[in-house]
């Protein structure tokens, strides 16, 4: 029988930022993904965006649709992204729905809401949620920064967690109806774009990680459930600043009989910010393997690939 897989357990406000920097990187370079503890964002409050996702999700599709995604915030139908682009599948089966980033303008005011008619609590429990998943990411960031041996504002300096460009993502994946083409999944295979994911889930079934991508065939290892503690995944941006020693990991997310709800956090570097090779990630016989990129640049090119059709 396969073995259960135990991601590593990161605490987060653990008064040994040594060790704590030192299992971050054991995690990072290992899997990529690890399970977040003592963030500091309450179960009530986790419990509260999961019930007004719910209510949203659950709004008649003329309600929906009047927000659909513009500049990347608002509502995202069925099938509306395809996240592997390789695949000949018709679309992801899920609905999501972005919030951009809240306090800075010009950005904040992107932002679409929900009428207040109908739901009277959702924005002020999505900001107060917003604001505080940042400010664990951004606790975490200073800990890789560690873990990186670099010093623990090295992201803050470079530009890259000052003013980050964050979005919280609400997902719904409807059960499974039965005769589904089986190329179909609720998220299909990918890895994230930016530097850190934080993901709240509720213990339905469904996320997956393949930790060698090129071996075939691929061996796809259930992510399960650990309550109170968020997923934290590694993203692309992050891997390309570690030269490959932290891994963005690919991952999906497979469909059951079961509807599920979950809750990302992506957070990514300042559209402005330059993403290269650190210095102590390369040397003569491990040169940089991709070139200097804009983050902003990155993340539109990413968007443009997986939402063809919205
Ligand atoms: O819903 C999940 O468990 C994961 C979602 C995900 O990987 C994503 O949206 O990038
Ligand atoms: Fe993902």
């Amino acid at each position: 029988m396969e073995e259960k897989l135990n991601l590593p357990i990161v605490d987060l406000s653990s008064s040994d930022r040594a060790s704590t920097a030192k299992s971050i990187r054991q995690a990072c370079v290992r899997y990529g993904f690890f399970y977040l503890v003592n963030h500091g964002v309450e179960d009530e409050l986790i419990k509260k965006v999961f019930d007004e996702s719910k209510k949203f999700f659950s709004l008649p599709m003329h309600e929906k649709t009047k927000l659909t995604r513009k500049e990347h915030r608002g509502y995202t139908p069925l099938y509306a992204e395809t996240l592997d682009t390789s695949t000949k599948s018709m679309g992801d089966l899920k609905e999501s729905f972005y919030i951009g980033p809240i306090e800075d303008l010009p950005q904040s005011v992107l932002n679409q809401w929900p009428s207040e008619e109908f739901l009277p609590t959702w924005r002020p429990t999505m900001t107060s949620y917003y604001n505080k998943v940042i400010s664990a990411a951004k606790r975490l960031l200073s800990l890789i920064a560690l873990a990186l041996n670099l010093d623990e504002t090295y992201f803050e300096k470079i530009g890259a967690s000052h003013k980050p460009t964050a979005f919280l993502r609400l997902l719904h994946y409807p059960g499974e109806p039965a005769a589904l083409h089986e190329e179909t999944y609720g998220a299909s295979a990918h890895s994230d774009y930016g530097m850190i994911t934080l993901l709240a889930t509720e213990g339905v079934r469904g996320l997956q990680i393949c930790r060698e991508k090129d071996t075939k065939p691929q061996v796809w290892e259930d992510v399960y459930h650990v309550n109170g503690a968020f997923i934290v995944n590694i993203g692309d941006m992050m891997e390309r600043w570690t030269n490959c020693l932290f891994r963005s990991t690919l991952h999906r997310v497979i469909l059951t009989e079961q509807e599920r709800y979950s809750v990302a956090f992506f957070c990514d570097p300042n559209e402005d910010c330059i993403v290269e090779c650190l210095d102590s990630c390369c040397s003569e016989i491990s040169p940089p393997r991709f070139p200097p990129v804009r983050s902003g640049d990155y993340l539109q090119e990413r968007f443009r690939a997986t939402f063809l059709k919205a």
